[in-house]
């Protein structure tokens, strides 16, 4: 490697991230970077050396030191360095004074990124900004946030320099409305006794500048008033004025603690069109919990003068216990422990922090989690530097497990290994390590959660869009992976080669496979609110290999062989011995031991099956008896016929397994097996009854018509065997009942917003379920499925969960009761204009598009519509386009946004398609 080559390497290392710290960056020292391209420390550090010199590289004078290639700062701080060596990262960062303060808070990118967009909107609303209202529990931050939200605001020059910022809360005059009320908005000389002058009041106070009204649930129904008056008219009146009115532009920031249709007069909450949740402290995850502590030990360190060392048990137990009072209550910990430490070791250079250091209440549960084998330690330097030894043990574990797949790919590569061998290879080296990352490590139960229900989300489209189906245990083992994957903070730097080599195999060898990783990571990111996960090579092979193992192990395409027996090994001896003589693996022992129930072995059997393609027919060996109960376990679970022959002995498995790998047919080997072994048989096709299902598809979207499953869910008897399956809505159009769904379920019925006509299949409308007649409407769907009390009950469910109001909460940020107002008096207009009447299933879909439209617009992600032809779409439908526009005339100057002719386009076919004639 020359010296041009380092530089290229850590260019390309850093292309890979997106903030600036310590961890993230711990492939830039020295030590790393020889260890990596496996050069001795002292020629890497030459190299790094001249190119600082040529003020290819700058600085950060650590210890270790860390290296960032000059070119690459503009992309990750904004700018060019002004320096050629810093102290720290913060000290690099402080002086780029990285565009964004909103950025650089933690959890910026994950669990505030919604939180912060809003915040943003709200403050840059023109012309002066929209009321923004908070809600989260206490602790959560929301303070911190607003504050945080000022200084955006003067940093994009929002608000001047000097702009007045004022907190104001109303819990601590909760008990007399009257002093709230003169604090707010003043009070005049002479208005209550003691007042003996003018006095002005915040929002006097605040002009040009934020005022944050806290704990806004306080508030009382007068000044809620006086307020909304304010925020419509821009003016207000001191207490005891009655003839001057006062004008101010304050913009206004609320938070609560409290669910706010149980406080806030409607008439005030409609004013707030904004409406942010701050997530609690545990829904944001194990990964910024960590980020956290680091962030206040740091702060710690720093006030404190000396670095810090923290038990590793310490730590793990303050991310696990779960903060009631979030990210306030974590920082006081840690301020708590640190000063403990403190005046324990007043004479010492460094501090060592322990579980002894815990407040009381606290010691005893940590005592009892704590493992004593290890004593590992995590240092936090007064340099901000950190030094967390285990941190990385979750990206060492997935290097030496790529470290494995490359030994066995390489003899694969050089021709040495079959193709198949190579596969289950890889794949009990994955699964291994994978079986003790779950052993070790500490695993994160929400995000764990999360996952689970990303993945079971994303295979079920897969199942229903694309017929493809992820076996439960494919599922299990992704989702460890993927737990591994997101544990370890950052993309891992291992070198990539060898899997683009082996993917490329894969490709050749199984060309759907790799579809079908594609396609689940594509859908993984779509869906995921986790932020993006990256997927590198490495993880596309360990994906492609998990998924073709089963798919292998499903498609062998021969009738498969169970031994069952009593005993301890008899099967499996049975099994294993046919299977040698064999050849090949026919057979799968499962051993009746004498403390295992049937019913263990029947779970036994029937997870193995499940993994197999049963289509071609199954024979099960047993010792004695048991027919009937193996026929009712697998009946209706398996495609083929099952065939269950007793008496089994070495011999007969040897004659039956023969013929098995012969590919003979099921009947003819039974019965040449019994007629010369003293066995019989029994054999029987599954009776597998399609089990019935509703289909929810919305033209809106696969959103809603997930949404609408959620909430249908939520109102069946809960013991009701009926599947409700999502799809799209366009698919379902096209293909009708060719689709699988049909195949696999008898499908009852179809429920969303658009009839997409499938014949002889009924269809019910959200609009229908919404009207008088929903009871009727439901009856002939569920009729025969539930009681008449059921379908009340499911019907007065729906248009509970269901209103409007509801429904365009789903799907907007902004105040639904402002929503539904201007979208009403689009479609008045509408109406009148084209002298049509707008029927109501049609109303239902406008609702919940221009909902989504408005959403749209004001985040400026406008639809991408290429199929029309903008300028012949101009021409024929101007007199639609105009009246359109003009329906949209007084959301575009609220809002102050404009319509882009996509949207109207859209509009256009939502028109189309429902209204018979529509000639405009
Ligand atoms: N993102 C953050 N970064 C650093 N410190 C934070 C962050 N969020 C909150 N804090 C700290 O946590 C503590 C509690 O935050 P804050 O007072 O803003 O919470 P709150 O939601 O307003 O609580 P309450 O509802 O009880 O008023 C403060 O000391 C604050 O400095």
């Amino acid at each position: 490697m020359n010296k041009q080559d380092y530089l290229i390497y850590l260019t390309d290392k850093y292309q890979q991230i997106d903030t600036l710290d310590e961890a993230t960056c711990s492939f830039a020292t020295t030590q790393s970077i020889s260890e990596n391209v496996g050069k001795k420390s002292n020629v890497v550090n030459h190299h790094l050396n001249n190119l600082f010199k040529e003020k290819e590289l700058i600085k950060i004078n650590t210890k270790p030191v860390y290296f960032i290639p000059v070119s690459i700062l503009p992309k990750l701080i904004g700018s060019f360095p002004e320096k050629e060596m810093y102290d720290s990262f913060e000290e690099l960062l402080e002086e780029s004074g990285e565009s964004d303060v909103l950025e650089q808070l933690i959890g910026s990118k994950h669990s505030l990124k919604t939180v912060l967009k809003q915040g943003k909107i709200a403050l840059s609303y023109p012309p002066k900004g929209m009321p923004f209202l908070l809600t989260g529990p206490t602790g959560s931050g929301k303070t911190y946030l607003v504050k945080q939200f000022y200084q955006y605001a003067v940093d994009t020059s929002l608000l001047e320099k000097d702009a007045p910022f004022s907190i104001f809360n109303c819990a601590e005059y909760a008990d007399n409305p009257e002093l709230l009320s003169s604090k707010l908005f003043g009070y005049k000389k002479g208005s209550f006794t003691g007042a003996d002058r003018d006095q002005k009041g915040l929002l006097e106070l605040s002009d040009g500048g934020l005022l944050f009204i806290d704990e806004v649930h306080r508030l009382s129904p007068e000044s809620q008033e006086k307020l909304f008056y304010f925020i419509d008219e821009g003016r207000f009146k001191p207490l005891g004025e009655n003839e001057h009115w006062k004008q101010a532009e304050v913009r206004l920031m609320f938070a609560t603690t409290e669910n706010i249709g149980d406080y806030l007069l409607d008439t005030f909450t409609r004013r707030i069109p904004i409406v942010a949740k701050v997530p609690s402290l545990d829904e944001r995850g194990t990964k910024e919990k960590r980020e956290f502590l680091y962030y206040f030990l740091k702060q710690e360190a720093k006030q404190i003068g000396k670095n810090l060392k923290i038990e590793k048990n310490l730590f793990t137990f303050m991310i696990t216990y779960q903060f009631k009072g979030n990210v306030g209550e974590l920082a006081n910990l840690v301020r708590y422990i640190c000063g403990n430490a403190y005046v324990r070791q007043l004479d010492e250079d460094e501090l060592t922090i322990s579980i002894t250091d815990l407040p009381e209440r606290l010691k005893k549960q940590a005592v009892q989690l704590v493992d004593l084998y290890n004593k590992e330690v995590l240092e936090i330097k007064t340099t901000g530097q950190v030094i967390d030894p285990g941190y990385f043990s979750q990206r060492d574990m997935l290097e030496q497990m790529y470290d494995e797949l490359r030994l066995i790919g390489d003899v694969m590569l050089k021709g040495n290994l079959s193709f198949s061998r190579w596969l289950n290879g890889s794949f009990e080296e994955i699964e291994r390590h994978l079986d003790k990352f779950k052993e070790d490590i500490l695993i994160d139960k929400i995000l764990e959660v999360k996952l689970q229900y990303l993945i079971d989300e994303v295979t079920q489209i897969m199942y229903e869009s694309h017929q493809i189906e992820i076996l439960p245990e494919i599922k299990t083992i992704v989702l460890t992976y993927l737990e591994l994957l997101i544990s370890q903070d950052q993309a891992s730097d291992y070198e990539l080669k060898e899997p683009i080599a082996y993917n490329r195999i894969y490709l050749e060898k199984m060309p759907y496979i790799n579809k079908q990783v594609g396609l689940f990571v594509y859908l993984l990111n779509e869906i995921s609110d986790l932020s993006d996960i990256y997927f590198t090579e490495w993880d596309y092979f360990v994906l492609q290999t998990i998924l073709s193992y089963y798919n292998r192990l499903k498609h062998k395409d021969q009738i498969n062989g169970v031994v069952i027996c009593h005993g301890s090994s008899t099967a499996s001896s049975i099994a294993e011995t046919a299977n040698i003589m064999i050849g090949q693996k026919v057979y799968q022992g499962i051993d009746m031991s004498l403390e295992v129930s049937f019913k263990e072995i029947i779970k036994k059997l029937q997870r193995y099956l499940s993994l197999h393609e049963t289509g071609n027919g199954t024979i099960i060996l047993i010792d004695i008896g048991h027919t009937q109960d193996l026929k009712e376990a697998l009946q209706d679970r398996l495609d083929g016929p099952i065939a269950i022959i007793d008496n089994v002995s070495t011999k007969l498995a040897l004659d039956v397994g023969f013929k098995i790998i012969n590919r003979e047919n099921i009947e003819y080997i039974v019965e040449e097996a019994t007629r010369h072994h003293v066995s019989q048989y029994a054999l029987f096709e599954p009776d597998k009854k399609r089990p019935p299902a509703l289909i929810i598809s919305c033209q809106t979207g696969m959103g809603t018509a997930k949404k609408l499953q959620e909430v249908m869910n939520e109102h069946l008897p809960k013991d009701l065997n009926l599947e409700l399956v999502t799809t799209d809505y366009q698919h379902l159009k096209k293909m009708k009942n060719n689709t699988t769904m049909f195949s696999r379920y008898d499908i009852i019925g179809i429920f969303g917003t658009t009839d997409p006509h499938v014949e002889s299949v009924p269809y019910i409308g959200l609009d229908d379920v919404m009207s008088q007649d929903g009871l009727k409407h439901l009856t002939r769907i569920f009729g025969q499925y539930l009681s008449t009390e059921e379908i009340q009950g499911l019907n007065n469910g729906m248009m509970k969960t269901l209103s409007l109001e509801n429904l365009v909460t789903m799907l907007s940020i902004l105040n639904p009761e402002k929503t539904i107002e201007l979208i009403s008096e689009m479609i008045d207009y509408w109406e009148l204009t084209f002298k049509i009447k707008i029927p109501n299933n049609l109303k239902t879909a406008l609702y919940i598009h221009i909902s989504c439209m408005i959403e749209r617009v004001i985040t400026r992600t406008y639809v991408e519509d290429e199929h029309i032809d903008r300028e012949l779409f101009i021409q024929e439908h101007s007199f639609f386009i105009q009246t359109i526009k003009k329906g949209l005339e007084t959301f575009e100057s609220v809002y102050h946004v404009e319509v882009d002719l996509g949207e109207i386009a859209y509009l256009h076919q939502l028109f189309q398609l429902n209204l018979i004639g529509f000639a405009y």
